[in-house]
């Protein structure tokens, strides 16, 4: 059965992600309310601004909704911004900006600095089928990274070259995963095959 899979529809590259999940099989559905988020396995939050997409989380009644889903196990996907807001801790937030939390780590928003505010690279990802001999082609665009992992989460992705080489930029926690990149806007679908299977095996 496919499973169904709600992608945060307030702000950012919500189409994108849609257009993946379906590539890898998933019924994706846009979530702008609680009753969109009742009827679905898991929750993808797309890249975007994150200071915004927390702004609209509370204006739409989805911001206690959602957590009280992620504490009870909801599998979850954020690029980027989404990363961002899966982040228990941030580094570089504005006005009072919070996070919905999930994983284990501090993230400091726009690590990368302006001179580097986009950049592309290749990774390996645990988990990510042939990553190892093919490596995921990684955009950044005014990236966080992760700063700090406590002990419930797991590094599965560190940049591997340049000036940001060793920087944390995918992680998992149970059936929550977060990275620092856009794997959407590339046509390579197996970042999102590896979440749609972490929904599968949830089921
Ligand atoms: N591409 C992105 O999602 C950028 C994230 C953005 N800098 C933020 O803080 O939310």
């Amino acid at each position: 059965m496919s499973p169904t899979i709600g992608v945060l529809a307030l702000q950012g590259d919500v189409r994108e992600h849609v257009a993946a999940l379906r590539h890898e099989g998933a019924t994706a559905v846009g979530v702008r309310r609680p009753s969109e988020l009742d009827a679905v396995d898991a929750l993808v939050v797309p890249g975007g601004e994150s200071t915004t997409m927390d702004k609209l989380l509370r204006a739409f009644d989805l911001h206690e909704p959602v957590r009280e889903r992620l504490r009870a196990g909801m599998p979850a996907y954020g690029s980027c911004a989404g990363m961002i807001l899966l982040a228990d801790r941030i580094i570089g937030g504005i006005d009072g900006q919070q996070t919905l939390g999930g994983v284990d780590i501090t993230v400091r928003r726009n690590a990368f600095g302006r001179q580097v505010d986009s950049f592309e690279t290749d990774l390996v990802i645990d988990g990510v089928e042939d990553s190892a001999d093919d490596p995921v082609h990684a955009v950044f665009i005014r990236a966080p990274w992760v700063e700090d992992v406590g002990p419930a989460a797991t590094v599965v992705g560190r940049v591997g070259e340049g000036a940001a080489a060793g920087r944390i930029v995918a992680v998992r926690q149970g059936p929550v995963l977060v990275t620092s990149f856009h794997p959407e806007v590339t046509g390579d679908t197996r970042v999102h095959r590896l979440f749609v299977q972490i929904v599968r095996d949830s089921l």
